[in-house]
């Protein structure tokens, strides 16, 4: 510790946007420290996917399913969300307050040949700009913001009417202290140690009540667990540790 004074400002926790700075460099290294984001790619796309098209009427097996749709990635990082969302079509923003993950997103994006709107901004900036969306992605950053409440509300303000948001992250529990940090970064190391602090976790009804408020109406309700015997993440009942909540704001009258 520097003993220097603990800097926030709107939803950002300088500490936190360092940490994810320091490590920009291995964003794309599916071995790398962000690993478990890697491996919980395949279980969150499948359900973004598949929600997207139930809600918006696409045909999950075409190539373009999220075409002429509006997406937002909020501390989208190297862009791990971004590019599949962009790769079936979807106009994705993709914004993170650190400047170095935007430039490696950046530097990917073109390597792969896509088209993406990044942005080294807060959600509190773009909501200000009165930008709107069909679907939001707000993917394991809830628990690295200094304000939930605006964070959550700054998002949720910019779904459209008729639009989703996802949410994901961890719940602050005993059995979620055992496993995500202190089985995942003290005795397996799939993270680095201090990814996670215990007192930052975030349980569902202080996403569900915010999210309320904004506007937004909770559609689906699920957890994300680990199998050790196949090495996968997959969706189950269990919200104690990972889970994830997906909201929709209703039509305009
Ligand atoms: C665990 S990563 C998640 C990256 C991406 N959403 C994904 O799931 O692949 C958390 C990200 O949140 C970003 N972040 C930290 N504070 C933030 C804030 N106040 N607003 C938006 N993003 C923030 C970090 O810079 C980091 O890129
Ligand atoms: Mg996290």
């Amino acid at each position: 510790m520097t003993g220097k004074a603990h800097q926030t400002a709107g939803t950002i926790d300088e500490d936190e946007v360092a940490r994810f700075s320091a490590m920009a460099s291995e964003w794309w290294d599916p071995t790398g420290k962000f690993k478990p984001l890697h491996k919980f790619n395949p279980v969150r796309l499948a359900y973004i996917k598949q929600e997207v098209c139930k809600k918006f009427g696409r045909d999950p097996k075409a190539s373009d399913a999220f075409k002429g749709l509006r997406f937002l990635d909020i501390g989208c990082g190297g862009g791990l969300l971004s590019e599949p969302m962009a790769r079936l079509g979807a106009e994705v923003v993709g914004a993170d307050p650190s400047e170095t993950n935007i430039k490696i997103a950046t530097l990917h994006m073109r390597e792969s040949g896509l088209k993406i709107d990044y942005r080294a901004e807060t959600a509190e900036d773009l909501a200000a700009a009165g930008e709107t969306f069909d679907v939001v992605l707000n993917m394991e950053v809830v628990e690295h913001v200094a304000d939930v409440p605006l964070f959550l509300e700054s998002t949720g303000n910019m779904v459209r009417p008729g639009g989703l948001m996802f949410v994901a992250t961890i719940n602050r529990t005993l059995k979620a202290y055992a496993l995500a940090i202190v089985g995942a970064e003290y005795v397996l190391r799939w993270l680095p140690k201090g990814t996670h602090s215990y007192e930052k976790l975030v349980k569902p009804s202080e996403i569900e009540g915010p999210l309320n408020a904004a506007g937004l109406r909770i559609i689906d309700r699920s957890g994300v667990s680990y199998n050790p015997v196949t090495d996968t993440w997959a969706r189950s009942r269990d919200m104690d540790v990972n889970y994830m909540l997906l909201s929709e704001k209703p039509d305009a009258a």
